[in-house]
């Protein structure tokens, strides 16, 4: 039996913080990686401060075998060097049967407890992992003296942690948000892909044959065919799966990284189907992600109208010449509601989110 209503949120070490009951709704639009053992990147984390909303130092795959203490240790000198202001600091920690994991985790908390946001934890398959990784920060935590909980992030790249989406979100209050992470998963699927992330041309649908004066298809004849979105149900189970527990979904990394055009479609989907951020690999793709994860002012002003015209909110109006009730009025409110999250931290948006006119409203 998992625990009790009661004992859900009481600390799971003496001397511990207590877990936080609301997952705060932080800005999060791209997650940025780097490699901390890697000087080039390294060296820029500081002037990225301000420009991106997480600086997510990664210690597992993209980062070599020889190389994973270094690049513990260069975490552990930015960490402590750096003031991260309000970009918020993540890690991703190498996965809990790797013979780094552990390490990763002992030292990132006693060393830099105090400056980490979230730990995310790659290739999650079920509850039992994040209630390890639950126990042990809050030992951790304990024997550090932090007086807030780190927050956990899980990746969903296994058909295990797929198919146990749901007791993953509900593990722990820890719980801040799952990414898809579509390089693992499609090899823990067997799809027949060798990508990272993003469409494929082969998964498609055509239009049916035409068919000539006597009835017969005409199979060689030209015909229409459109791509489909492969990820399309993960995203979508993702994001009802994170709805549900009060966390956040974020698309994952988009390997193609001359390819900005379908980056910022594959990253609009996502967005649209409702996840809050996405991964960025290279620094071409914060700004792709900082535009699409933020809602349009075309967008907002159109919601902001809603909203004035609903009055308490109920009942049904016409805004040209759609009808708009109950339901809009709430899809808008979410859309309001991310904007002044957005304007507070991103003083370029709030200039254009203000400046739309009262009369668009
Ligand atoms: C499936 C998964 O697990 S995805 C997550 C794991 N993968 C990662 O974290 C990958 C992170 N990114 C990278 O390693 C690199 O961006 C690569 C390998 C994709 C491309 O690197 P490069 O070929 O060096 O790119 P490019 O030449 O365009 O780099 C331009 C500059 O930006 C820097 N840069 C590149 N990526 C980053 C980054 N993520 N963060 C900070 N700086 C970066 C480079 O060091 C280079 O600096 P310089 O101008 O001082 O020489
Ligand atoms: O870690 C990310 C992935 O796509 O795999
Ligand atoms: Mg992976």
């Amino acid at each position: 039996m998992s625990r009790t209503a009661k004992d859900f949120f009481a600390p799971l070490a003496v001397g511990a913080p207590t877990p936080l009951r609301d997952i705060p709704a932080r800005p999060s639009r791209a997650i940025h990686f780097f490699d901390p053992g890697n000087e080039k990147m390294a060296a820029k984390v500081p002037d990225m401060v301000g420009s991106v909303d997480v600086l997510l130092g990664n210690l597992e795959d993209a980062v070599k075998a020889e190389n994973k203490e270094k690049s513990r240790q260069g975490l552990v000198a930015i960490g402590k060097a750096t003031d991260f202001g309000k970009t918020q600091f993540w890690t991703r920690v190498n996965s809990l049967d790797s013979p780094w994991g552990l390490d990763d985790l002992v030292t990132l908390v006693t060393e830099i407890g105090d400056k980490l946001d979230v730990i995310m934890v790659p290739k999650v398959q079920g509850a039992e992992d994040i209630h390890y990784v639950d126990r042990l920060l809050a030992q951790l935590e304990a024997k550090a003296g932090l007086d807030r909980p780190i927050l956990v992030h899980a990746i969903l790249e296994t058909a295990r942690g797929v198919a146990n989406i749901e007791e993953i979100c509900a593990a722990s209050p820890r719980m801040q948000g799952l990414s898809l992470g579509p390089a693992d998963l499609a090899a823990d699927r067997r799809m027949k892909t060798t990508r990272v992330g993003g469409g494929h041309p082969g998964y498609l649908v055509r239009e049916d044959p035409t068919r000539d004066d006597l009835g017969v298809p005409q199979y060689d004849a030209p015909r229409t065919s459109y791509q489909q979105d492969l990820w399309h149900y993960t995203i979508a189970r993702m994001v009802d799966a994170c709805a549900m527990h009060g966390i956040y979904p974020y698309y994952g990394p988009f390997g193609d990284i001359r390819d900005t055009v379908a980056c910022e479609d594959q990253f609009r989907n996502a967005f649209l189907l409702g996840c809050v951020g996405a991964w960025s690999l290279h620094p071409a793709q914060i700004t792709i992600a900082n535009k699409v994860f933020s809602p349009s002012v075309e967008d907002v002003a159109h919601a902001r109208r809603v909203i004035a015209a609903m009055g308490d909110g109920t009942g049904a109006v016409m805004i040209d010449g759609k009808m708009e009730d109950d339901a809009s009025v709430k899809q808008c409110q979410v859309m309001v509601a991310l904007a002044e999250e957005l304007a507070a931290i991103d003083p370029a948006l709030k200039e254009q989110y203000d400046a739309i006119e009262v009369a668009d409203v």
